[in-house]
């Protein structure tokens, strides 16, 4: 159960009965996504799956994938989606817990239609953190995570590629009403503020 070697059909015969509620945690690169994802943990109890940490942590655990990944992050191109979502996958089916947040999935359409079509899971709502890419690079060029795609020659193919591949899942998600957008060019606690409306129950919003 679980486990790396069973069939990607048992995988999603697993994972449909598991029935994993997922929110799709989008934005620019730099919009404040991971540092939101970590905030929503602690508060609401998700699991935290970021792809960029996943598609990482496969470069470094030597996989035979780990360098066609290591060269398509340092151009700032997405992923094969059946790479990433079988990283996905793999962890949503490992984690105990049945509230995802799936941060940086899905980053284009090719994403978005494989995951639908693969786990039929739909997400409950999309968060987008909407950041002027000013401030966005502003905050990539100090992040000092030693990321090899922290550089403004990466940074701007990344957002080239936002802005061609990603804005428009964003807009898919906005015609069927599922979009949550956060401004998210303000303090780091004041964004949080806009995050905690959009994940409190309803009934719980009107205490006096
Ligand atoms: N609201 C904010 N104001 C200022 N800096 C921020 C804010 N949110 C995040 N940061 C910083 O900006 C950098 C990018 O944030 P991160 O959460 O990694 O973004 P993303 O995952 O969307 O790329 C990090 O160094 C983080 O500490
Ligand atoms: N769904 C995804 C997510 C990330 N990636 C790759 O991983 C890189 C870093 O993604 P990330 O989500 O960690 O980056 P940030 O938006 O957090 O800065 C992207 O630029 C892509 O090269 C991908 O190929 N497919
Ligand atoms: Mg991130």
């Amino acid at each position: 159960m679980g486990t790396v070697s069973v069939a990607n059909k048992d995988i999603n015969v697993s994972l449909a009965e598991k029935k994993p509620r997922v929110v799709f945690v989008l934005g620019g690169p730099g919009s404040g996504k991971g540092t939101q994802c970590a905030n929503i943990v602690e508060h609401f109890h998700y699991t935290h799956l970021s792809a960029g940490d996943l598609l990482r942590a496969e470069i470094k655990s030597g996989s035979e994938n780990g360098t066609m990944i290591q060269n398509m992050i340092k151009e700032g191109k997405i992923v094969p989606s059946e790479v990433t979502i079988k990283l996905l996958q793999k962890a949503m089916l490992e984690s105990d817990n049945d509230k995802f947040l799936i941060d940086g999935f899905p980053r284009n359409e090719e994403n978005r239609a494989a995951f639908e079509a693969v786990t039929k899971i739909e997400p409950e709502f999309v968060l987008f953190f909407n950041c002027p890419e000013e401030e966005m690079e502003k905050r990539l060029l100090s992040r000092n995570q030693g990321r090899e795609d922290d550089n403004i020659e990466t940074i701007r193919k990344r957002f080239n590629v936002f802005l061609e591949s990603s804005l428009p899942v964003i807009e898919h998600y906005k015609a069927k009403e599922k979009v949550r957008e956060i401004e998210a060019a303000k303090p780091i606690g004041e964004v949080f503020e806009a995050v905690k409306v959009v994940f409190t129950p309803k009934a719980e919003k009107v205490v006096a």
